[in-house]
């Protein structure tokens, strides 16, 4: 006979609560029959991740930890948008806001936090907003699209997230903090001040020492007024000024609370079979607001329902992280210098970087970091275990930082039991042995095995490193080859690119030292392609770094062997007139160039031009740059199509212009050509071409992924058209597909290969919401591209350096 599974019943479908329940289906699948109320209406979701969905960089789909199917998959019964109102405790059933009640035999509460709201006058007017929870973030999108000005109050962690987030959606941030120090919390007036004067570089607006009196507006907010009678004009406020653990239901429904709900060290409340977790709880007089001891305090919940032996909870050492990109910021334990600690301190004002740490008589139990914090992770295990300071531990933190020693060295230097995810707790010890044991070889893989990565992501890095340690060569995220990035890192590519975009990376110093780069200079490799993956990813902010980018693109001319250069002015489809072959004539005997030769892409091409005289032939010429040098469309060749031919049913010369004009100048992973025929004889062999377009009667066909250089290949039939605009959209949804999941320096026919020719049509072809979307971001980036012969003409200090030797 079957036993009879009890009932557990879990209030609060949010992180704690959940990550108690995964533990318990892995100690004891068969024992409980789970039900689970939650107030917000989606599964479980990373609230961390909510900055970065602010901030654009994820989507709400990519936050959800356990979707709908793992419910069902796992018998859950899930209530959500239910608000559970009331306990029995004598009865032992809750009862829900919609009529529901449900009977368990043991009870679970795992309410979590609720924002504070100021309560001063004007807090309910339209505009003002807290920030925690989907909803919340949806709210700060829309405001961010209709106004302009808006103000964070509160400088915590949180409150800078929030900031940060707001003014990457183009919003005027103004952050409004009662204290002096920007997380008084957590960091030291030093550190406090080095981050506040990055934020503010960064574009952040700071009011210190300000308190809210009032919030005034007459329809919805218009601005704040303080203690001290000054105001701020705003359109819109974030109230960040802490949280307050949400203890209602325990209290009405007679559970001792104070500040949270009261547990003892298994975790339970004051009544019968009633436990809670997480951030609604309150331990030995600590309320938490971070997961780290939320998770801790859920396993060991987990273990006591499952009737497995555990030991009882302590308390947890908290160490904090700032989710802002360009700003490394990390605090452990104790903080502030006082008369009875011993302060260790470096600090380098030039180079931006600040360490501390603490000690209570001999005994390590706090720190601060600001700049580098790649000593995070040892620091965090010297206070967790209480470490007393040595001469070693002392030439360590004083001397080598983690920052500076190779990716491989810290990794074999970190000791076995030393935290990797801070989050779940996870040491490099059962990272490695989960590596061995179960034969994982990606980021991705340790994060599902382990965990290690399922939170903030933060340790990711590190993940990274710790693969590349274990696995040597056989590590396929790092190799030049294959990651499309190089041995500087152990990322490969996508992870590189999600990093960037995750973190909202916007220089390649900055993904270096956020990524852990080995090399803190990186090399020729991986310079450019990171160049070109941050311009793809942030067309508007990214500053093209003209100095990683080949020789070639520096010079906009391609060198040859005897060290002149090559001038290949645009011909929009092939097309010339007799006025500007004359001048090209006239250019050609001016500057003597070596040879005048026609391109087997239907242009010009000027063999032999001394450096220095670069700039003066463009602008003699007065002809866009053909971008012959680039990794960028080349050319659109042409045939004579139906405006001359005899055979022609389309028009490919119009086509043809009309496609160069549209996209060229952009950055493309690869050297990019196309070819557009009036009819299928394709007299300008669309077969070999990136894209090759071929007209019939009824419209046009679009040809993919040729090659015609070492590796030929033929095109493959993408789609046929009927009109000249669906034609044009397509072709820019592709170019888009392509730029934003190639590997720098694959061309499309590599690319197409890899990916599969049905997944790109799935994409560009008939996903037409995505197609849309490609086309909108392919508009954005073209929004910003510019003639660099003229930039360069027209930029003094460039000409002057790059053409003529001269050091400005
Ligand atoms: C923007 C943001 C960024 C953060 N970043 C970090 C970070 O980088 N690192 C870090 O460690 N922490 C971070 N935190 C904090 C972290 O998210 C929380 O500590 C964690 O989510 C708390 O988990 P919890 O389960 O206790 O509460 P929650 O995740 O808040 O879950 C509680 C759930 O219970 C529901 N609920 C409440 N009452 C009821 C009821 N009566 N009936 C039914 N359902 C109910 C709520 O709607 C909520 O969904 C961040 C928080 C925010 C908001
Ligand atoms: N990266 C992270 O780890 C991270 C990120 C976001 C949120 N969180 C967590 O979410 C929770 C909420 O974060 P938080 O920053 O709101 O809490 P917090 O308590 O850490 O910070 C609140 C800040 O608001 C300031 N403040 C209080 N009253 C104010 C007033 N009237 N005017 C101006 N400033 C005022 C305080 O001085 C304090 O610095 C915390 O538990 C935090 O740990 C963590
Ligand atoms: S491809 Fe057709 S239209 Fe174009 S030139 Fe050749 S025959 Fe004429
Ligand atoms: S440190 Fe946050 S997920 Fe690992």
């Amino acid at each position: 006979m079957a036993t009879v599974r009890q009932k557990l019943v879990l209030v609060g479908n949010g992180m704690a609560g959940i990550n108690t329940i995964e533990h318990i289906l892995k100690l004891a699948p068969e024992r409980y029959e789970i039900t689970v109320f939650g107030s917000e209406p989606h599964p479980n979701y990373n609230r961390i991740m909510l900055s970065y969905v602010l901030e654009g960089s994820k989507t709400k789909n990519e936050i959800i930890l356990n979707d709908w199917d793992w419910y069902n998959a796992n018998g859950i019964t899930l209530y959500t948008n239910t608000t559970v109102t009331h306990i029995d405790t004598a009865e032992r059933t809750v009862h829900a806001d919609n009529g529901l009640a449900v009977a368990y035999d043991r009870l679970i509460i795992a309410t979590g936090s609720n924002p504070i709201i100021l309560p001063v006058p004007g807090h309910e007017l339209p505009g003002v907003a807290g920030f925690r929870d989907l909803a919340d973030c949806d709210t700060m999108l829309e405001t961010a699209q209709r106004y302009r000005k808006a103000a964070v109050i509160g400088g915590g962690l949180l409150g800078l997230e929030a900031a940060k987030g707001l003014l990457n959606l183009g919003m005027e941030v103004t952050v409004i903090h009662l204290m002096a120090d920007l997380m008084e919390r957590q960091l030291d007036p030093i550190a406090a001040a080095m981050l506040k004067a990055e934020l503010e570089r960064q574009g952040l607006a700071f009011l210190m020492e300000k308190q809210t009196a009032e919030i005034y507006g007459s329809e919805r907010v218009q601005g704040v007024r303080f203690k001290d009678g000054s105001e701020l004009d705003t359109d819109f406020i974030v109230m960040a000024a802490g949280i307050r653990p949400n203890i209602g239901l325990a209290e009405r429904s007679g559970i001792a609370v104070k500040r949270g709900i009261i547990v003892d060290d298994l975790m339970r409340t004051s009544a019968a079979d009633v436990y809670a977790v997480g951030e609604c709880v309150e331990h030995r007089n600590v309320c938490y607001g971070l997961v780290a001891p939320l998770f801790e305090q859920a396993a060991i919940l987990a273990k006591q329902l499952c009737g497995v032996e555990t030991k009882s909870y302590e308390g947890t050492s908290l160490s904090t992280k700032l989710k802002i990109s360009g700003v490394d910021v990390f605090s452990t334990g104790e903080f502030l210098d006082s008369p009875e600690l011993t302060v260790i301190r470096k600090q380098d004002d030039w180079k931006k970087i600040y360490k501390k740490l603490l000690l209570r008589g001999n005994k390590i139990v706090g720190g601060v970091l600001y700049g580098d914090v790649a000593d995070s992770s040892r620091m965090q295990q010297w206070v967790r275990e209480g470490a007393e300071m040595t001469e070693g531990l002392y030439t360590e933190f004083m001397g080598q930082s983690g920052e500076t020693m190779s990716a491989a060295d810290r990794v074999a230097q970190m000791a076995d039991e030393e935290i990797v995810c801070g989050c779940m707790g996870i040491s490099k010890g059962s990272i490695v042995d989960a590596i061995k044991q179960h034969g994982l070889t990606s980021v991705d893989e340790v994060k599902t095995c382990t965990g290690a990565g399922r939170s903030c992501g933060g340790c990711k890095p590190t993940v990274a490193n710790i693969l590349q340690h274990v696995l040597g060569d056989q590590y396929t995220g790092a190799g030049a080859s294959k990651a499309g990035i190089c041995d500087c890192t152990a990322l490969g590519r996508d992870e590189v690119v999600n990093e960037i975009k995750r973190l909202h990376l916007t220089t390649i110093k900055e993904v270096m030292n956020v990524l852990g780069w080995n090399n803190p200079e990186g090399c020729s490799k991986c310079r450019p392609a990171l160049n070109y993956y941050l311009g793809m990813l942030w067309p508007e902010e990214h500053e093209d770094e003209k100095e990683s980018r080949f020789v070639n693109e520096r010079m906009n001319a391609n060198i040859q062997k005897d060290g002149t250069y090559t001038v290949v002015p645009r011909m929009y489809g092939g097309v010339t007139t007799p006025q500007e072959l004359k001048r090209i004539a006239e250019v050609a005997v001016k500057y003597d160039v070596k040879m005048v030769k026609v391109t087997g892409g239907q242009r010009l091409d000027l063999i032999g031009v001394g450096k220095e005289d670069l700039p003066a032939v463009w602008q003699d010429l007065d002809m866009p740059s053909g971008y012959a040098y680039a990794k960028s469309l080349r050319t659109v060749k042409t045939c004579v199509g139906s405006q001359f031919c005899r055979f022609g049913t389309q028009d490919s010369i119009a086509m043809g212009i009309r496609l160069e004009k549209t996209f060229e100048r952009l950055d493309m992973p690869a050297k990019l050509k196309m070819a557009v025929n009036g009819c299928p004889r394709n007299c300008a062999e669309s077969c070999t071409k990136d894209i090759g377009i071929v007209g019939n009667d009824g419209g046009w066909e679009l040809y993919v992924g040729g090659n015609g250089g070492i590796k030929p290949r033929i095109a493959d039939l993408l789609c046929r058209v009927k009109t000249d605009d669906e034609l044009v959209e397509i072709a820019g949804a592709f170019l888009q597909h392509y730029r934003e999941t190639a590997k720098y320096l694959e061309r499309t026919s590599d690319w197409l290969e890899r990916v599969g020719l049905d997944s790109i049509k799935q994409q560009v072809v008939d996903d037409l919401d995505n197609r849309s979307a490609l086309n909108g971001r392919i508009q954005a980036a073209l929004a910003d591209v510019e003639e660099p012969w003229s930039s360069a003409i027209a930029e003094t200090v460039t000409r002057k350096q790059l053409y003529e030797d001269i050091k400005i």
